[in-house]
């Protein structure tokens, strides 16, 4: 079975993707990107808020919380950013947070600065 999420309170998708996809009590989360504050010059801890805030709302769409993801990805168009997006991003997983990885990459689309995927379960 696959149900298609879809909420308002984050953004549409810009390609041919859903927000997420649930399936057999999965829920798998594309990659959120915050392209209006990056092209407005915010900074990065308020894109990567603006993305947890995405995730969040999308989380919620498949009433579910933080508390079910287990595993999440990060790509990152500068590694000095590291640490601030730890910063943010460890609000929203102060206890046992999931597994993940880090990447650093050439390029995001619409040239953000931090993407954010996920994995949850129910
Ligand atoms: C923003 C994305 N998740 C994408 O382009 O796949």
């Amino acid at each position: 079975m696959k149900q298609i999420i879809f909420t308002e309170k984050a953004p549409a998708a810009i390609g041919p993707y859903s927000q997420a996809v649930l399936s057999n009590g999965t829920l798998y989360i594309s990659g959120q990107i915050a392209f209006a504050l990056a092209e407005s010059g915010a900074s990065i801890q308020e894109e990567t808020r603006q993305v947890m805030e995405n995730l969040k709302a999308i989380l919620e769409a498949a009433n579910m919380t933080f508390e079910n993801v287990v595993k999440a990805s990060i790509f990152v168009k500068d590694m000095n950013n590291f640490a601030a997006i730890n910063a943010v991003y460890g609000e929203y997983f102060s206890e046992n947070p999931p597994a993940r990885e880090t990447v650093e990459v050439a390029r995001l689309p619409k040239d953000v600065n931090v993407e954010i995927s996920c994995i949850a379960v129910i």
